[in-house]
């Protein structure tokens, strides 16, 4: 809540005007079973129409002042809301964006969207009723009760006692409420989690033929969120009708008690009326008024889950972070006696890994699936951080470099190809201003993908829709590797980036590497692979067990041996020594 003050605080003033113009429109509405009450006694019950036409004329007055206000105080909440809905929503993402990688593992992205979205949207709405009635509505039960103890004391009384009984009862509700709420927001999570898999995972739900069961696994989650947020909002509709019968019940003891009064002649009709018309207004607060608590304990928390995502730290700087103008140059990894493991997990994904990689070299990394190939490359680039030992680049260790320097030095082909909505251009020259078209041919051509590009009706101007699905699995690798070749990085990573390329198209793509001036890490799975490169680094659970070119590990490697055996052929095993 802190935190939606904080923001709060920089439109103060348009929300000073709002809560302002609202008291103007509160004390008309108080004033008004009064002048009724005049109206009745004074004008009607005597047959004074001057009276009527006085009180009705200020009764119109003062009603046209509380339109205005209305309108008004509803212009600067609205104004208020969306900003500060805007502010957080622009808060919230750079804060994301400044997530250290790690962080992600914390928070899945379902919950992430959620709080972008729903919980904002949330926070939001709840500022402006809350501008426009939270203050209000205690105003108007508490002046009600007031106004009716000036008018007549004995039967504002009788309002006075109901509005403990009634109070209270708003409190429990609210209480109960709020507990369910928090879970309807936890279920919205996991709707949206089953949701944003079933939308990205839709090919392969077809050709499994899982769509029948994702269907009953989505109806499932929708069907629970269905039945809490029923729950929690039968407990909140139960408040109205409860809060009519005991406010009736008061109502008939005030029309009791008025006839008895009346009779005594120390009351009037316009005065019964009055009382009758301040128990109404109360009751309608009270009912308003716990639809709002309801709604800002949601809202609260809402703002709860926004905070815990702001207050997360932001991917931090070393201490000793280089402000060297020059940045990266030469290329030249090291990884001194690296052990690695995942944020909440016990067993190490590296452990104790040593090698050292020239600057121009290219390095192979080979290994069984989940032997720790990505890790190796994700340790690299900085998304994690290792646990024990030193990863060095170009001598110094990689958490002295400046975050910037380091990516800038860096070109990353991930595992997983990701492309923008855009053109084909726009996504080879992602991240970097005014690069020539030279350039973005130069990396194309060496990405093996300038002739397909060039063999699209648009060329390089095509535009690929939101996951690049007009292009095929091969064709996007390819932009992904031009994208990362286009910053003419000294270290260059990819992480089993040509897996879905033809034999022919990656040799091509190979020796276009080989004459590349940076190192090269290249995960793969394929021995063909590693046949020219300068270190093969074979990863087996974890540990890093043989290290050296083709030559030496054909020597010194009984499972290079296997692997190269596997996919060669036992009797071409002495073939392809190239190094
Ligand atoms: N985000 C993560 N959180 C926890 N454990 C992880 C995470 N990512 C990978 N691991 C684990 O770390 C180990 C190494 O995984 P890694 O992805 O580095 O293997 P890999 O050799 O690249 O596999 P593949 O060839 O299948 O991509 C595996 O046991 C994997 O389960």
């Amino acid at each position: 809540m802190k935190l939606v003050f904080h923001y709060l605080g920089k439109y103060r003033v348009a929300a000073i005007m709002a809560v302002f113009l609202m008291l103007v429109e509160l004390t008309v509405e108080l004033a008004q079973p009064l002048l009724i009450s005049k109206i009745i006694d004074q004008g009607i019950a005597r047959g004074d129409t001057s009276i009527v036409l006085l009180w009705s004329g200020i009764l119109v007055g003062g009603s046209v002042i509380a339109f205005g206000a209305g309108i008004l105080s509803s212009f600067y909440a609205s104004h208020v809301s969306q900003s500060v809905g805007y502010e957080l929503r622009e808060g919230l993402y750079g804060k994301i964006q400044s997530f250290a990688y790690a962080v992600f593992n914390r928070f899945p992205t379902s919950s992430l969207i959620t709080r972008l979205t729903n919980d904002v949207t949330q926070v939001q709405d709840t500022i402006f009723t809350g501008l426009r009635f939270m203050l209000r509505m205690p105003l108007v039960v508490v002046g009600s009760v007031i106004m009716a103890l000036l008018v007549h004391v004995q039967l504002g009384f009788l309002l006075l006692l109901t509005v403990p009984v009634l109070v209270w009862f708003v409190i429990w509700m609210v209480k109960k409420a709020a507990l369910l709420f928090s879970k309807v927001q936890q279920r919205l999570d996991t709707v949206n989690g089953v949701m944003q898999e079933n939308l990205g995972g839709m090919r392969l739900i077809r050709v499994f033929v899982r769509r029948q069961t994702e269907g009953v696994r989505f109806a499932r989650s929708s069907g629970d969120l269905m039945q809490t947020t029923t729950s929690a909002m039968r407990l909140t509709e139960m408040t109205q009708p409860f809060i009519v019968l005991i406010m009736n019940a008061g109502i008939i003891a005030v029309l009791a008690f008025g006839h008895l009064e009346i009779h005594a002649g120390t009351a009037t009709t316009g005065i019964v009326v009055a009382i009758v018309n301040y128990s109404l207004r109360t009751s309608g607060a009270l009912s308003t008024l716990s639809m709002l608590v309801s709604a800002f304990s949601r809202a609260r928390a809402s703002a709860d889950r926004i905070g815990a995502a702001l207050e997360t730290d932001s991917e931090a700087e070393s201490e000793h972070a280089s402000r060297a103008p020059e940045g990266v140059r030469a290329g030249a990894v090291e990884f001194d006696r690296v052990t690695f493991r995942y944020p909440n997990t016990q067993a190490a994904a590296l452990e104790d890994v040593n090698f050292s990689a020239k600057p121009g070299e290219t390095v192979a990394i080979l290994g069984a699936t989940g032997s720790g190939k990505s890790s190796l490359i994700q340790l690299i680039v900085r998304l994690y951080e290792e646990n024990e030992g030193a990863v060095r680049i170009d001598g110094r260790a990689a958490g002295e470099w400046n975050a910037r320097q380091l990516h800038e030095a860096i070109g990353y082909v991930p595992q997983e190809v990701v492309l923008f909505t855009g053109t084909i251009r726009d996504n080879i020259a992602w991240g970097l201003d005014d690069v020539p078209m030279e350039k973005i041919e130069e990396a194309a051509r060496q990405a093996q993908i300038h002739e397909t590009i060039v063999g699209l009706p648009n060329g390089y101007e095509t535009k690929l829709g939101q996951r690049g699905i007009n292009l095929s699995g091969g064709q996007k690798q390819r932009i992904s590797i031009a994208r990362a070749l286009v910053r003419r990085p000294a270290i260059l990573l990819l992480d089993d980036s040509t897996s879905a390329l033809d034999v022919r198209t990656e040799a091509a793509l190979l020796g276009e590497l080989e004459n590349m001036p940076c190192t090269t890490f290249l995960v793969t799975q394929k021995i063909s692979s590693t046949l020219n490169a300068d270190l093969i680094l074979l990863l087996d659970d974890g540990r890093l067990i043989a290290q050296g070119n083709h030559k030496q590990l054909m020597e010194s490697s009984s499972l290079y041996r296997r692997i190269y055996a596997s996919q060669f052929g036992e009797e071409d095993s002495h073939v392809g020594s190239a190094t």
